[in-house]
């Protein structure tokens, strides 16, 4: 069962970062209200990383009990540990540095990189989804992975989201929570994604993508174009589909009048 897309538009990119990530923070302290641990699942890209720069400034991340939230990745470039491309590199940068002891680390989740217990990004894959399914919820719902609270997706100008591309094998693995991907058309092309499986699982999936380079992406993506066309189209929550846009990133779509930029 999957809930109908929200769509809200911010003025700008610098507003959506900010806006996203005030909006993370209260769905954060309002998980806690429910459930602990909750789980959160982050994205690469500059808009990503900027929502978590945004996260870190903000006085309200003194509400969240960052004890009880455990951080996935959507996916990964497969680069040596440490390396500055690393969507980990740059969450640690961006946030998780700046939380220091209050996130546990056995609470962060980082996909593994190149070495000699996962030499590949499928080993890596598959390190992963052990890991993923360790943390399975509900219990005994059959699940391999936690149903996350909020799981970040940026996408790209092509439509993809995580490191699940058009036309690529990736987008339709199924009975598994994650895959390798080769040949990426973003560098680098060696990476780790979660599959379509594995992001359906989530509560709340939430699309951020600013910039008018994205425009057409977010129409085919809003009307809900083949999956294999537009991979973002798949990317549906299991409460709730968000997508957060800047103004330049709806260019493509006939908004009505009254939906003014929030
Ligand atoms: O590893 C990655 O590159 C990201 O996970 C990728 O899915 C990213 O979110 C989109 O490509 C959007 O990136 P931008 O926000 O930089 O356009």
């Amino acid at each position: 069962m999957t809930a109908p897309r929200d769509v809200v538009v911010h003025p700008d990119a610098e507003v959506l970062a900010a806006a996203t990530a005030a909006r993370l923070l209260t769905a954060l302290v309002d998980a806690q209200c429910h459930r602990s641990p909750v789980h959160l699942v982050l994205t690469g890209g500059t808009v990503g990383i900027k929502v978590l720069e945004h996260v870190a400034q903000s006085p309200v991340r003194a509400a969240v009990d960052w004890s009880g939230v455990h951080v996935w990745w959507g996916d990964e470039r497969f680069l040596p540990d440490g390396h500055a491309d690393r969507n980990e590199t740059q969450a640690r940068a961006a946030l998780l540095d700046a939380l220091g002891d209050e996130l546990p680390a056995a609470h962060l989740h980082p996909m593994a990189p190149p070495s000699e217990a996962t030499p590949t990004p499928e080993a890596s894959a598959a390190a992963y989804a052990a890991e993923l399914a360790a943390f399975a919820t509900p219990e005994g719902s059959g699940s391999s992975v936690p149903a996350f609270d909020v799981l970040l997706l940026g996408m790209g100008p092509d439509g993809h989201v995580a490191s699940l591309f058009p036309g690529h094998p990736a987008l339709t693995v199924a009975d598994a929570s994650t895959v390798g991907v080769h040949g990426s058309p973003k560098p680098p092309p060696e990476r780790v994604s979660l599959t379509f499986e594995a992001i359906r699982r989530a509560r709340e999936v939430w699309v951020v993508a600013a910039g008018a380079e994205k425009a057409a992406a977010v129409a085919s993506a809003l009307a809900s174009a083949p999956v294999e066309v537009t991979p973002a189209a798949g990317a549906l929550g299991t409460t709730r589909t968000l997508w957060l846009l800047d103004v330049a990133a709806t260019g493509a779509l006939d908004l009505p009048e009254s939906a003014p930029p929030a």
